[in-house]
């Protein structure tokens, strides 16, 4: 990092330097300046209290606590001149939640891996301070800091001890100085606030409250309570957070004197997904909690959040929806688990769900690992079509030109660019979003042609095998049934009848086997899909997604040109900056509502021009492989009730070879004539009756 130090306002102490121009923000009570250390240039931050006092009890538990997830406390120095104290703690590079949350990109809250990553590293932050006993009593996104590291990860760091206080779980603390207004448990806001102390002490669990705001804010950019008049609605403020009915997360007050919409789920804007939002909604609400008593224990919260971590997310693709969806599965959890997930979130019940992963339909269950390039598809074995999503174009409020010669503009410029902002990256998602969207559905249609021909190359391989098997068998059979009747050989003859019926059943699979296997393999399917999509343009041609993303990125320049340029004295820069962030903004807007629009509703209807046949033919593998086993069953336990069969005449007939062998023998050896005329009696019979099995056997052979 190259630190920006003048001449002009240069401090110093024993070890660090710092510039009063490289201010990294202001506190209630102090001004945090940008320093480094003088022998090592390490850059650190400097917190400078106003009323020049060292704020003890910050300092005091800063000094005993060590954990990733808080700001780690360097030193204690006094500036060179005035003599006035500081503190030196370690530099995070990556900017306060709460401003990264005032930026239009976060507008309507994170994404989920960031989301995912401020509830881990803010949850061990605060259970390392509960193990230490200590409350922090200020949590919000303006005291949480986020670390850069060199592999583009984030750590998210508490900052900001001023208000905290060393309290068992039991301790109850009477107090004045508290945190900020929007984030303060109801208790603490009643007698640091409105200034009343009817009620008794407040606990530790002051803090859950605070962290249960934090989240809302985080998953959604705005704070969940808020009444019109802002901070000066003190006393409705009040009633807002303290009347509010169990499960209730937000409650908002949009005119002056007007209703408060309360709220139990996370607004439509944030860009969480549902399976998220399913798991972290019970997880604010029991936060979110005015009653000591009813509010969650310190252990429950890190419980659930231990929970919520450790969940896999399968990334799911609801084809007839055309919508990404996550799910959050436990470690332990099967895919009737996941089938049950995906019920929730879309009202498809298990039984009607056809999951294909890129290569079969989804089977047994293990679940397959997804991700969100390569996601499991979720079809429906009822609904063929899938319905064209609808897309409302973000609003936004236009720079008005009349004002460019206004010297009082920089306000409501400030709040146009901002809700320009908010809407330019909301329209870049939307296009993005709908470009993956484009590419998972030819990717579906890739795989599912794919996995048609390979399945039906390998049925009718198998099939065509089964028919010949069949033929042996039959042929082996016949063998044995005329060795039968030539000899006076009993046995548990097999039922002939039962195996033509499965002659014929073999070959009724085997035919519509075949007759799919030329329609997918031998004409390849994927022609009808080409002719059907000729004329459509591949998102990989038309790349509107990078068109947005450029587009955003210029818009972002503007916007920061809009935030440096100084209007009186780089008016000319200040204006074209405006005009440009419109201009964009038309582009995005034309992109979103024109381009894409087009593209995407041309494609769902040829897919559904296309799927339905697919859909019939998918079923079919299903049924055919589950008929084909069961052939494949009742021709192997025919086999197998042959096999005595054969077993036992080959016996019979090996018997009557060594008779006659015997028989043989004793003639040669016998000496009395009558006894000889008797022998050679049976060998005669044996031998005629050796010579017809023989003959007879031969003649089948
Ligand atoms: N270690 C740090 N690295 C980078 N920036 C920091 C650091 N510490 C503080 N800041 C910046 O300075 C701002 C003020 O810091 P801090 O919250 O400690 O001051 P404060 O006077 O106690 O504020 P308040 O009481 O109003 O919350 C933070 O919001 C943050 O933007």
């Amino acid at each position: 990092m190259i630190l920006k130090i003048t001449k002009m306002a240069f401090n110093k102490s024993e070890n660090y330097v710092w510039s009063a121009r490289n201010v990294l923000g202001t506190g209630a009570t102090s001004v945090v300046y940008l320093g480094t250390n003088k022998l090592t240039g390490d850059p650190v931050a400097v917190k400078r209290f106003k009323n020049n006092q060292l704020p003890l009890r910050e300092f005091q538990i800063l000094r005993k606590i060590e954990h990733k997830n808080v700001v780690k406390l360097l030193t204690i120095e006094y500036e060179t001149l005035e003599n006035f104290p500081v503190l030196i703690t370690e530099f995070c590079n990556g900017n306060s939640l709460a401003g990264i949350l005032q930026s239009p990109k976060y507008a309507c809250g994170l994404g989920e891996q960031d989301f995912l990553s401020v509830l881990s590293d803010l949850t061990a932050g605060i259970k390392y301070l509960r193990e230490n006993q200590i409350a922090h009593r200020d949590v919000k996104p303006g005291n949480i800091m986020r670390c850069l590291k060199d592999d583009g990860t984030a750590v998210y760091k508490l900052i900001d001890f001023g208000t905290a206080r060393q309290l068992k779980e039991e301790d109850q603390f009477e107090t004045l100085d508290c945190g900020t207004f929007e984030y303060v448990h109801p208790a603490l806001y009643k007698r640091a606030i409105l200034g009343e102390f009817d009620t008794g002490g407040c606990r530790p669990a002051v803090d859950l409250w605070s962290i249960g705001v934090t989240l809302y804010q985080v998953a959604t950019g705005r704070i969940p309570f808020n009444p019109f008049g802002g901070r000066g609605a003190k006393t409705l403020m009040y009633k807002i957070i303290t009347e509010k009915a169990d499960g209730v997360i937000s409650g908002v007050q949009n005119t002056p004197n007007g209703p408060i919409i309360y709220n139990s789920t996370l607004p439509e804007s944030c860009q969480l997904s549902n399976g998220l939002q399913k798991i972290v909604t019970p997880l604010i609400a029991g936060l979110l909690e005015p009653d000591f008593a009813k509010i969650w224990s310190f252990e429950t919260f890190f419980y659930e959040v231990d929970e919520i971590l450790s969940r896999k997310v399968v990334n799911i693709f609801y084809v007839q929806n055309v919508s990404l969806i996550n799910a959050y599965l436990k470690p332990n959890e099967t895919l009737t688990d996941l089938r049950k997930l995906l019920y929730d979130q879309t009202e498809l019940s298990p039984e009607k769900q056809m999951l294909f992963s890129r290569s079969a339909i989804v089977t047994g269950v293990d679940v397959p690992s997804t991700t969100k390039k390569d996601p499991m598809y979720l079809l429906s074995r009822v609904d063929t079509a899938i319905i064209t999503p609808q897309i409302t174009c973000p609003q936004w409020n236009g720079f008005d030109s009349k004002t460019d010669m206004d010297r009082n503009v920089h306000k409501p410029d400030f709040h146009k660019a901002m809700s320009s902002g908010t809407a330019g990256y909301q329209m870049e998602r939307l296009i993005v979003k709908h470009c993956q969207q484009e590419k998972l559905i030819y990717k579906l249609i890739n795989h599912l042609s794919n996995f048609m021909n390979r399945t039906f190359e390998t049925l009718d391989y198998r099939a065509q095998h089964l028919r010949d098997k069949c033929k042996l068998l039959s042929f082996t059979a016949d063998f044995i049934k005329h060795c039968l009747e030539v000899t006076n050989y009993s046995t548990t003859t097999t039922s002939r009848k039962d195996f033509q019926r499965i002659l014929s059943e073999s070959d009724r699979i085997s035919q519509t086997i075949a007759k799919l296997h030329d329609k997918y393999v031998i004409n390849n399917s994927n022609k009808e899909w080409n002719r059907i999509s000729a004329n459509l343009k591949l998102p990989t041609t038309t790349r509107l997604d990078t068109r947005a993303n450029v587009l955003r990125e210029q818009f972002q320049q503007n916007l920061d040109c809009l935030k440096k340029f100084d209007y009186f004295n780089a008016h000319t820069e200040y204006i074209i900056a405006k005009r440009q962030i419109e201009q964009i903004l038309q582009k995005l807007k034309h992109i979103l509502m024109s381009e894409v629009m087009t593209e995407h509703g041309l494609l769902c209807e040829r897919f559904n021009e296309w799927y339905p046949s697919m859909q019939v033919d998918l079923l079919k593998i299903e049924i055919l492989t589950n008929d084909f086993d069961e052939i494949r069953r009742e021709v192997q336990k025919f086999e197998h009730a042959l096999e005595p069969d054969q077993q036992h005449y080959k016996e019979y007939v090996n018997d009557l070879k060594i008779r006659g062998q015997q028989t043989y023998n004793l003639m040669s050896r016998r000496k009395n004539l009558n006894e000889l005329l008797k022998e050679n009696q049976k060998i005669l019979t044996d031998w005629n009756e050796l010579l017809g099995i023989f003959k007879n056997t031969v003649a089948i052979t």
